[in-house]
């Protein structure tokens, strides 16, 4: 596999949200099917742009094809507070998706956020080791299937935030980031982790993440999600809004 990153990445514009959601969806449901030697190993997004996603995925022509006992779901980020917080993504999944489909509770893995940050950064990525089955990342043999990925108006992706030493992070798969500003701490993947993908999807949708992806795809360095590479490829799956700036 070659590598990727958000300059080489194939970039697909449909019409609107709703498009964007939909094919992804579908996409997923082939990419899970066709996943042979192995779970089906992805990472969820968080905040509002994957919600859309999440319900076309629990809807019965979706669900009922989905291979959901062979796929572990793991999480790019998670605000650290209780699952009782609404600003939980793992509760927005929860609400979304996984209380509607037949997924064993074994295959879904929150974030952990009821110790504190260090600790449970470093809970998750025990629990990562133990699915890949390695404790270092091996080049060749990609953690995930679907890293999918999200933007924010500062060019953050995940909770990798910019000015953060989580982006200087080459050795652990999981880290804390607090951000400039930020009602939360957060727990993240990192950079390596993210890059040890067959494919990493970035969902834009709307005219707000216009700006920061035209900086992105002209290299601007200073954005967080510029760094992002996969061992496999890397897609930009946008509706026409958020493409305008192109
Ligand atoms: O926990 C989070 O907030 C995310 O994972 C974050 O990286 C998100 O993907 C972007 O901020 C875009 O968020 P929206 O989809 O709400 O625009």
């Amino acid at each position: 596999m070659s590598g990727h990153d958000v300059k080489t990445a194939e970039v697909i514009v449909l019409k609107d949200g709703e498009a964007v959601a939909q094919h992804m969806a579908h996409w997923l449901l082939e990419q899970a099917l066709a996943k042979k030697d192995g779970p089906f190993v992805i990472s969820l997004s968080g905040g509002t742009t994957p919600k859309r996603l999440f319900q076309i995925l629990a809807e019965p022509d979706i669900a009922a094809r989905f291979p959901w006992s062979n796929t572990q779901i793991f999480y790019g980020d998670e605000r650290y507070v209780p699952t009782s917080d609404p600003a939980s993504n793992y509760t927005m999944s929860r609400e979304t998706l996984l209380d509607h489909v037949s997924l064993p509770l074994a295959n879904v893995h929150p974030m952990p956020t009821d110790a504190d940050p260090e600790t449970d950064a470093a809970r998750y990525q025990k629990e990562l080791q133990a699915v890949y089955g390695a404790n270092e990342l091996q080049p060749g043999k990609p953690l995930f299937d679907v890293v999918m990925l999200g933007m924010g108006p500062d060019g953050h992706t995940a909770s990798l935030f910019p000015r953060q030493p989580v982006l200087k992070e080459r050795t652990k798969w999981v880290a804390t980031c607090t951000p400039d500003n930020a009602p939360h701490t957060r727990l993240t993947l990192t950079y390596p982790a993210i890059h040890s993908s067959r494919h990493v999807v970035f969902l834009l949708e709307g005219a707000g993440k216009a700006e920061m992806l035209a900086r992105v795809r002209k290299g601007d360095d200073s954005l967080p999600s510029c760094h992002i590479t996969s061992e496999g490829d890397v897609t930009f799956l946008i509706d026409e809004a958020a493409a305008q700036d192109l």
